[in-house]
């Protein structure tokens, strides 16, 4: 780390702009090479020795802390009664998978294949399998898990052996997952052994990013940042806020020159040689870019930003998990998380624990995810051909850009192969549901999502001022069909609590309460109160083709640019199944091949 005047000293091949996820894969990698040089600039702090990050079972500890997380407040969401979603992102070395919540999962094969049928040559599975494997080293299951996950029979060629970041099966699991598994597995969703070879629908033990050498977070900052410090190339400079990208005065295609960022209220200029690659993440990225006068003209002259290319796709597509919990009380002599909050003084001794790597601090809260396929959640036949109707009228009625996207998901919607919702059984009270726990009751959580959501949202300015948060506007439930699957998911989640080997343990339900209203009406009003995001916001600087709203083309590169391209999620044009961490690092993978190809 240097100090302002130092790292503005120097005049860099590239600077990377986020010291996050995918900023750090391609800082590493482009690094590999001692005469290239890197410049990292990152916002936050380079948080070491942090309990709250290294602990897997501490995880969420660090979510609306200033340090740790930008918490930005959506608008209000006018077809969920205004209420505003937290959006959390990760600030810091490393990003949010600094403090995500570490589920390490992949996509579908279809997912990646549609990436390149969107316009984008080399973005299919086969090509981002390779980059999955490269990211991760696969840890033997457990001895110790193995008989009670009964799920996970991983095959050794769908895993990477030798990569930067650690997977592993986690080895403290809730008793209670099992039976679940059990109980889904009654309900038809087929069990799946190895939902990493490009079928992830299913039932299925989840690989966690945890090194299991020492039981704690595998994460960009010391998987990516940390074995690689002291190279003389790498430069890293944190707290410091990129303001915008300098281009050369008149140059067609623009020709990034420098970056400007904000130190103590300094503001300073680096300069770079070669490129500006944009790794902020999906709701920052294009923030950076409109500051730069990159974006709609529309927006930018509302803030008086001069338009150096109009580019309307810049903040748009915007895409995330929509997600619902429902909670019940169970048995008070199952083992749940819940003694954390109404027994604290417990956990001196777990944390005890935990230094001979034992107990529920070691591994995530929740082990066993199911993806489910639309037959499975749906009611009835008459259902699906209503989903199929409403699907279809938003392809009818959408832009020409958007139509190719939802051809997509109404192909996945109706396929029974494909993973369309998420259940997470959480063994304990979930917390960010409005409602409250009653001491010493004991609980189960059930997290309800939507994984391919219709709407779409967007991120702009609201202001030329680089410090003013963006106006996030995730338009949730914008397509009413969103809400419609939402709702038959919360109640396939009744069922699963309905069916044994679970039913029998369960009391009551207390989130909704049945006194609530049991009517579909009510069930949504519910939803609206109680939403909240997965944290997977994707698609606002979009790889698509210029004329389809895109930002970036396939090498990554913003249109009418020479030199700058941007490396992190907000590039996916479409939200993937599930956790997209593993996708994201993936991506960075790629993106350093092409640039070094590039230049070689
Ligand atoms: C709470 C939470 C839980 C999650 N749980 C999971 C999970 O269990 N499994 C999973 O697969 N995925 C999970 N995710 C999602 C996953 O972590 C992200 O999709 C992924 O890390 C995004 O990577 P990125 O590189 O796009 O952005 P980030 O990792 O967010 O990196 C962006 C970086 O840019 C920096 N930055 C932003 N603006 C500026 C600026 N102006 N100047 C300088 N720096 C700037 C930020 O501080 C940050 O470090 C979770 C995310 C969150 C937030």
């Amino acid at each position: 780390m240097v100090t302002p005047e130092e790292f503005t000293s120097r005049t860099f091949d590239y600077v990377v702009v986020g010291g996050g996820t995918t900023g750090l894969v391609v800082a590493a990698r482009l690094s590999e090479d001692p005469s290239v040089t890197v410049g990292v600039i990152e916002a936050g702090e380079w948080h070491t020795n942090v309990p709250g990050v290294d602990i897997p079972g501490l995880a969420g500890s660090t979510l609306f802390n200033p340090n740790f997380d930008w918490a930005f407040p959506s608008v209000p969401q006018k077809h969920a009664n205004n209420r505003v979603i937290h959006q959390t992102r990760g600030k810091g070395l490393g990003g949010s998978s600094t403090i995500n919540f570490g589920a390490f999962h992949r996509g579908g094969a279809h997912e990646y294949d549609a990436i390149e049928a969107l316009g984008n040559p080399g973005w299919n599975w086969q090509e981002f399998l390779k980059y999955l494997k490269k990211v991760e080293t696969t840890a033997p299951v457990p001895a110790t898990a193995k008989p009670e996950y009964k799920l996970a029979s991983p095959d050794p060629k769908w895993h990477g052996a030798s990569g930067p970041i650690h997977k592993t099966y986690a080895t403290h699991i809730a008793a209670l997952h099992v039976p679940f598994g059990d109980a889904f597995n009654a309900l038809g969703v087929p069990r799946n052994a190895d939902p990493y070879d490009g079928n992830n629908a299913g039932i299925m033990a989840m690989y966690v990013a945890i090194d299991p050498k020492t039981a704690t977070r595998s994460a960009a900052a010391n998987a990516y940042y940390e074995p690689n410090a002291g190279r003389k190339n790498l430069v890293l400079l944190t707290n410091a806020l990129v303001s915008r990208i300098v281009f050369e005065t008149g140059s067609q295609p623009l020709r990034a020159t420098g970056v400007e960022f904000l130190k103590d209220d300094k503001k300073y200029v680096v300069s770079v040689k070669k490129e500006v690659i944009l790794s902020a993440g999906a709701l920052q990225s294009p923030q950076i870019l409109e500051l730069s006068g990159i974006g709609s003209k529309e927006i930018l002259s509302k803030h008086g930003i001069e338009t150096l290319v109009d580019l309307p796709g810049v903040g748009e597509n915007l895409q995330d998990h929509p997600y619902v919990p429902t909670t019940h009380e169970i048995d008070p002599s199952n083992d749940t998380l819940d003694f954390v909050w109404d027994t604290p003084e417990v956990m001196p001794q777990h944390l005890e624990l935990y230094k001979s790597q034992k107990g529920f601090l070691t591994s995530p809260a929740s082990a066993v995810y199911a993806f489910v396929p639309t037959k499975y959640f749906a009611p009835n036949s008459e259902k699906i051909e209503k989903w199929k109707a409403m699907a279809a009228l938003s392809v009818e009625e959408a832009p020409p850009a958007l139509k190719k996207q939802l051809e997509l998901q109404l192909k996945w919607l109706l396929d029974p192969s494909s993973g369309e919702a998420e259940l997470i059984p959480y063994p304990g009270f979930f917390l960010g549901s409005a409602l409250k726990p009653v001491p010493k009751s004991r609980y189960s959580t059930m997290m309800c999502s939507v994984m391919h959501p219709f709407s779409r949202g967007s991120v702009h300015i609201s202001s030329a001022d680089p410090k003013a948060p963006p106006t996030i506007d995730p338009n949730y439930f914008s397509n009413p069909l969103d809400m419609e699957l939402l709702l038959a998911v919360l109640k396939f989640a009744f069922k699963v609590y309905d069916t044994s080997p679970i039913k029998e343990t369960v009391i009551r339900r207390t989130a909704p309460a049945p006194e609530e209203g049991t009517s579909d009406e009510a069930l949504v009003e519910y939803i609206k109160g109680n939403f909240g995001c997965v944290f997977h916001p994707v698609g606002t600087a979009s790889m698509l083709p210029r004329e389809d709203g895109g930002v970036v083309d396939p090498e990554l590169k913003v249109y009418g640019t020479a030199n700058v391209r941007i490396v992190d999620a907000s590039i996916l044009p479409l939200e993937m199944t599930g956790h997209i961490q593993s996708t994201v690092y993936a991506l960075g993978e790629k993106a350093a091949d092409i640039i070094k190809k590039h230049y070689a």
